[in-house]
């Protein structure tokens, strides 16, 4: 399983990008990473890493914040969307959903899932028929689907969240810090629902988490942004295992402390990286 997402074909790459907010504030300093078809890919790093300033490069989310891809490309099936507006990036088939949900408050749940399919031009059954599977996935919006978003739980905001996302019928998602703010149970069954539509549906996924190790857990390759840097990459598995993942990213270690000297070389790697 655990291959899934080394072997398969890169549907999205991103090429070394730099991206600047207001036209001074330099962010990522060179970000590169490939996304398999079919695998589940994190992107992951502490606060301020650049994580969802990378899916907003991606999804075409930065104009709004006045920020710019000014260096390298961003290739989707081979085209380069690095500059694309986020309506058409969404109709070849990449989604994002915002950290923080960002559901429509006043609006039902279901409507809310409605406004996803705003790009489809297949027409109303084909709609409906898809919303009755997203219920599937997340037979709780089925249960709230006539409550308003704003007086639904966080996890259900989430679970909104992503099921407006696929009512565009996506083949990639791009999911920020779907943990942010629930509970471990919660972050669990959102985290359950993520593979099973990886498996079933074979929706594919590039997930930024501060949770590293729900994440690890559950992707098939993993990179770890600092400073606006790709600072370690490689299978998720590999990564779990890493002393130097274990001890900053995953709070534990094998050999108890580490000593000052190893913790000093990951330093200097890191000074010699920003
Ligand atoms: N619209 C903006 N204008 C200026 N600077 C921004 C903007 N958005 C983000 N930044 C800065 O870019 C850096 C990276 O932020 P980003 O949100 O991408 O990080 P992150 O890894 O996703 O962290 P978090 O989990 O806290 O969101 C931070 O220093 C942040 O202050």
């Amino acid at each position: 399983m655990l291959d899934a997402g080394q072997t398969r074909e890169a549907l999205l790459e991103v090429n070394n990008i730099e991206v600047i907010y207001n036209h001074v504030i330099l962010v990522l300093k060179g970000v590169s990473l490939t996304v398999p078809k079919g695998g589940i890919t994190a992107l992951l790093g502490g606060n301020g890493a650049g994580k969802s300033t990378t899916l907003k490069a991606v999804s075409g989310l930065l104009g709004s914040e006045r920020g710019e891809v000014t260096k390298g490309s961003i290739l989707y099936r081979g085209e380069n969307i690095a500059h694309a507006n986020p309506a058409d990036t969404v109709k070849k088939g990449v989604i994002q959903v915002m950290e923080g949900r960002h559901c429509f408050e006043h609006l039902t749940v279901e409507e809310n899932l409605l406004t996803g399919a705003f790009t489809r031009t297949d027409g109303r059954a084909a709609v409906q028929q898809h919303l009755e599977l997203v219920y599937e996935y997340f037979p709780r919006l089925k249960e709230r689907r006539r409550s308003q978003a704003g007086y639904t739980s966080g996890g259900e905001q989430q679970m909104t969240a992503i099921g407006r996302a696929l009512m565009s019928k996506p083949e990639t998602i791009l999911l920020d810090e779907p943990s942010m703010g629930l509970a471990p149970q919660l972050v669990e069954q959102i985290f359950e629902i993520v593979k099973r539509l990886n498996e079933e549906q074979g929706v594919t996924f590039l997930l930024a988490e501060q949770n590293t190790n729900v994440a690890l857990r559950y992707a098939h390759t993993g990179y770890i942004l600092e400073n606006g840097r790709v600072v370690m990459e490689g299978a998720a598995d590999a990564l779990r295992e890493n002393p130097d993942v274990k001890e900053f990213y995953l709070g534990m270690s094998d050999t108890g402390r580490r000593s000052y000297r190893e913790v000093r070389s990951y330093r200097r790697r890191k000074r010699w990286l920003a």
